[in-house]
């Protein structure tokens, strides 16, 4: 793909999603392998990798969220950016910590931002009928109404801490998260992980190259720190499936 030039994404004809409707109904969560074709998969992982609107995004404390840019971090000594990110986190008691790197899509767009060619294809891709009928299909929810869209990116020390998706006013009905890592490895880190009530890992997805994790909000889950072993971020393209 050339830069500037959106991806052609095309969900992958041989998804049988009412197939998966009953267990999803009985665990309320899915691991769905290869949502979309490979090549559709493969240029999407390439304009995140190629992607030049990164912002670090590091939750303070509750209500607190700093955004830094990359030219903002490059900037900075080595030592003052571990710092920063550090600090954060340490101080941080009361609500989801998390940092990573976000590309802003939907919201973006609602504010009447810029967003890159690419990013805007991944926007209409999750609002298209195939994508939204698809999780009809697989919920048997006739409320669904619409996506929101981000991609994010875990380097290496990223990750965020257990939270629910819930937020007020807005709707949210499932949460999805079409992982674009290729030959991802449990021990890398960045595993999907649902928290039981004791706070035990009761299920932890591998960010498996082109599958889909679905689940429906609410429901208390974690990504697990990036580890030192992976050799390339974790990059995937998450959002909310909202009711009207
Ligand atoms: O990337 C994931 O697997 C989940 C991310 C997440 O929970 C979130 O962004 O709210
Ligand atoms: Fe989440």
């Amino acid at each position: 793909m050339r830069a500037g030039e959106a991806p052609t994404l095309r969900l992958n004809g041989t998804l049988r999603p009412d197939a998966w409707r009953g267990a999803f109904a009985a665990h309320r969560r899915l691991h769905v392998p290869e949502i979309l074709t490979p090549r559709s998969a493969r240029e999407l992982h390439q304009s995140l990798v190629e992607a030049e609107d990164w912002v670090r995004c590091i939750h303070l404390a509750a209500g607190q969220d700093v955004d830094i840019t990359m030219a903002e971090l490059d900037a900075m000594a080595e030592a003052d950016r571990i710092a920063l990110e550090h600090s954060l986190v340490d101080s941080c008691t009361d609500s989801v910590k998390y940092v990573f790197d976000k590309i802003r899509i939907t919201s973006q767009l609602e504010a009447g931002g810029a967003v890159s060619a690419p990013m805007r294809a991944i926007h209409d891709f999750v609002n298209a009928p195939a994508f939204l009928d698809f999780f009809r299909r697989l919920t048997g929810d006739a409320r669904i109404d619409r996506a929101d869209v981000m991609a994010t990116r875990y380097l290496s020390g990223h990750f965020a801490s257990a939270h629910a998706d819930e937020l007020p006013n807005a709707k949210r009905l499932y949460a999805y998260v079409l992982n674009l890592s290729p030959d991802w490895r449990a021990d890398q880190g960045g595993v999907l992980m649902f928290l039981d009530d004791d706070g035990h890992v009761a299920e932890g997805y591998v960010p498996r190259f082109n599958a889909l994790n679905v689940f429906a909000v609410p429901q208390v889950h974690a990504v697990s720190a990036v580890s030192r072993l992976a050799t390339a971020p974790r990059y995937s393209v998450t959002g909310w499936i909202h009711a009207r």
